[in-house]
């Protein structure tokens, strides 16, 4: 790989105890330089310490992953870096300190995360108590004593975690989220107890993390220590999008040195607290600490020799429907959907990776659906279904399946009961599969208990059969969602089952460099098999799960000032609002060469 001179004085400054800011537009190569930045600083740690590689999400450390995998194929960088450096998000880092320092934190039982689903009931089920004993301030209630529709979505977000760091940090310091509690401290204070006796009983939800790790670091000094001593270099991805709360924690670890990649115009989670002034935060704070602060900006962009982020290059098409007319908005929906599918079919065999980003996940299921169904016309004639991937679903088979074989990578004890409990945990995340007593779940999530714990006995009896029944339990789980398993669904979870089955006769005999490299092989080839396969990749997700990743063609699919499911529901492109422009601009720029946007005749978001 040709690299361009600002990449390589970027290579030649590296050192320790310096502060870096990269700066730089859309595929400009950022996550490329960390990978090498964290090749280039590998010889500056001890076998002890780890390079930590840190972003946003789940997804956005698989593209990290798959990065350093490729960058290692093409012999740019050391095949070794993988052991060097850890590529974890804010929120698995944050998790895995709580459940190493539970004791420090007074936790008694083994902590688990709720899942989505579980969250949901639970901060229900709260927010009727507080009803019920009259504890919810006057302006959530209607005339009728009812709780206010508009304005419950924003009491069960507090409720779901939120309200513990708007309580510490000040609610004005998380966008439009936080906002809506502003002045209210008295209620946050109340909520936050509720959360916390939740989070004494060992139960958590993601969003209360970094409170705990928060209070853990400043009372345990030692725990920083070790802390700062484990990860004395620390590579952030996506820095724009950091909010105040994970910002003051990378500055309690204070690592010797500091490398943070991002762009202002992908900013995208405002609504949550992300805010670009941590640009200029990063400067105050690099002033006492480090040897040289140094901000460099690239320039030269790799993804494409198109600029789409001007509006010209964008292929537009305008459907022939006005939706004010008297025209029903689920025959708008239906062309839209129309409309996507025949642009797949055309570019079908000109394109290898083709996306269709959507502005929220309903619209992205919906789309999925679609695409691979078989969709028959009035008129005669039809659409074959094709393969897709529904990029970001939690319960996506090919993510989990993914998924999976990164973590056992990441293992450091392989064994088959870890094995089983990687998988099951991964599937009925958190059920933890020896702390839940049959009052702790509902009758629904003891069902899905009871199925995890056979899952594991028999994974630990039998290690085939055992996965057998975790493949049945995946389709189970796919059908609960109600996505339609399709071809590739179905291909991916029977090849990863396949390679399990061949690495756990590895189990036998080899190291356990040799183990993880068979790993690290399989998804390798399950990736290019997936692709080969199916001749394109198609894909869809939201424009916030797109982050990162770049395809050959995207699809724009109702960019309309109007929402998708009706005029007076829904989320809808708002371009006057700059976090949208933001979002736009984020969508267009993951192509490498085409991008077409479709919108509703008339209601052209821009
Ligand atoms: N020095 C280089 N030479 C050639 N190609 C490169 C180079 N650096 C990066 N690329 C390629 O350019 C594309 C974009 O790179 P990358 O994802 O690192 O950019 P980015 O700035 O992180 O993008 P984004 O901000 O959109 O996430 C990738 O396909 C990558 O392989």
């Amino acid at each position: 790989m040709e690299l361009s001179k600002d990449k390589e004085e970027i290579l030649n400054e590296i050192d320790i105890n310096k502060c870096f800011l990269i700066t730089g537009s859309a595929g400009t190569g950022k996550t490329t330089l960390g990978c090498m930045i964290g090749n280039k600083l590998s010889n500056k740690i001890n076998k002890n310490q780890r390079i930590l590689y840190l972003t946003f999400s789940n997804l956005a450390k698989y593209q990290i992953s798959d990065r350093l995998n490729e960058l290692i194929k093409k012999n740019v960088i050391d095949k070794q870096l993988m052991k060097i450096v850890e590529v974890n998000n804010y929120h698995s880092l944050w998790w895995n300190l709580i459940c190493r320092y539970k004791g420090f934190l007074n936790i008694p039982e083994d902590p688990i995360l709720l899942t989505d689903e579980e969250l949901e009931i639970q901060s229900q089920e709260e927010l009727e108590n507080l009803k019920a004993n009259l504890k919810i301030p006057s302006d959530y209630i209607t005339n009728n004593g009812t709780i206010n529709k508009n304005k419950k979505d924003s009491l069960l977000h507090i409720l779901k975690g939120s309200a513990l760091i708007y309580n510490d940090y000040g609610p004005e310091n998380f966008g439009e989220n936080g906002r809506k509690f502003k002045g209210k401290m008295d209620f946050l204070n109340e909520i936050s107890n509720i959360i916390m006796s939740r989070n004494r009983k060992g139960i958590f939800s993601h969003n209360e993390t970094i409170y705990w790790v928060n209070k853990l670091l400043l009372r345990h000094p030692n725990i920083l220590s070790i802390l700062r001593a484990k990860y004395p270099i620390i590579i952030i991805d996506e820095f724009q999008d950091s909010d105040i709360a994970q910002w003051e924690i990378i500055k309690m670890i204070e690592p010797k040195t500091l490398i943070a990649m991002g762009d202002a115009a992908q900013t995208i989670h405002k609504w949550r607290g992300a805010d670009p002034e941590r640009f200029n935060q990063l400067e105050t704070f690099s002033k006492d600490i480090y040897k040289a602060y140094i901000h460099k900006e690239l320039i030269k962009k790799h993804r494409s020799n198109i600029d789409f982020s001007n509006i010209n290059n964008l292929n537009q098409r305008s459907l022939k429907i006005n939706i004010f007319d008297t025209v029903k908005h689920n025959k708008a929906k239906y062309k839209t959907k129309l409309e996507v599918k025949k642009s797949i079919f055309k570019k079908l065999n000109s394109y290898k990776s083709i996306a269709v980003l959507c502005l929220e996940n309903k619209q992205a299921n919906e789309i999925t659906s679609f695409i691979r169904k078989k969709n028959t016309f009035n008129s005669g004639g039809c659409f074959k279904g094709l393969s897709c991937r529904r990029i970001g679903s939690n319960y996506s088979p090919y993510e989990q399946a993914k998924s999976i074989c990164i973590n056992l990578i990441n293992m450091k004890e392989l064994s088959t009961s870890k094995i089983a409990n990687e998988i099951v945990n991964k599937i009925f995340f958190p059920l933890s599969l020896h702390k839940v007593s049959n009052r702790s779940r509902k009758d629904i999530y003891i069902k899905r208990w009871t199925d995890a714990n056979n899952v594991y006995t028999k994974i630990k009896k039998d290690f085939i059969q055992g996965l057998n029944l975790f493949i049945d339990l995946c389709f189970k789980e796919e059908k609960r969602n109600s996505y339609i398993c399709d071809r590739m669904t179905l291909s991916c979870i029977s090849y990863v089952k396949h390679k399990l089955i061949i690495y756990s006769n590895n189990l036998i005999n080899g190291d356990l460099l040799e183990k993880r490299a068979i790993i690290n092989n399989i998804i390798l080839q399950y990736e290019v098999i997936c692709k080969n396969k199916f001749n394109s990749d198609i894909s869809v997700m939201t424009v916030h799960q797109s982050k990162g990743r770049e395809f050959d063609f995207v699809i724009i699919p109702w960019f309309a000032d109007i929402p998708w499911e009706s005029i007076n529901y829904g989320y809808q492109w708002d371009m006057n609002n700059d976090e949208h422009q933001n979002l736009f601009h984020t969508a267009c720029t993951r192509a490498k060469k085409e991008v077409e946007i479709i919108y509703p005749k008339n209601n052209f978001a821009l």
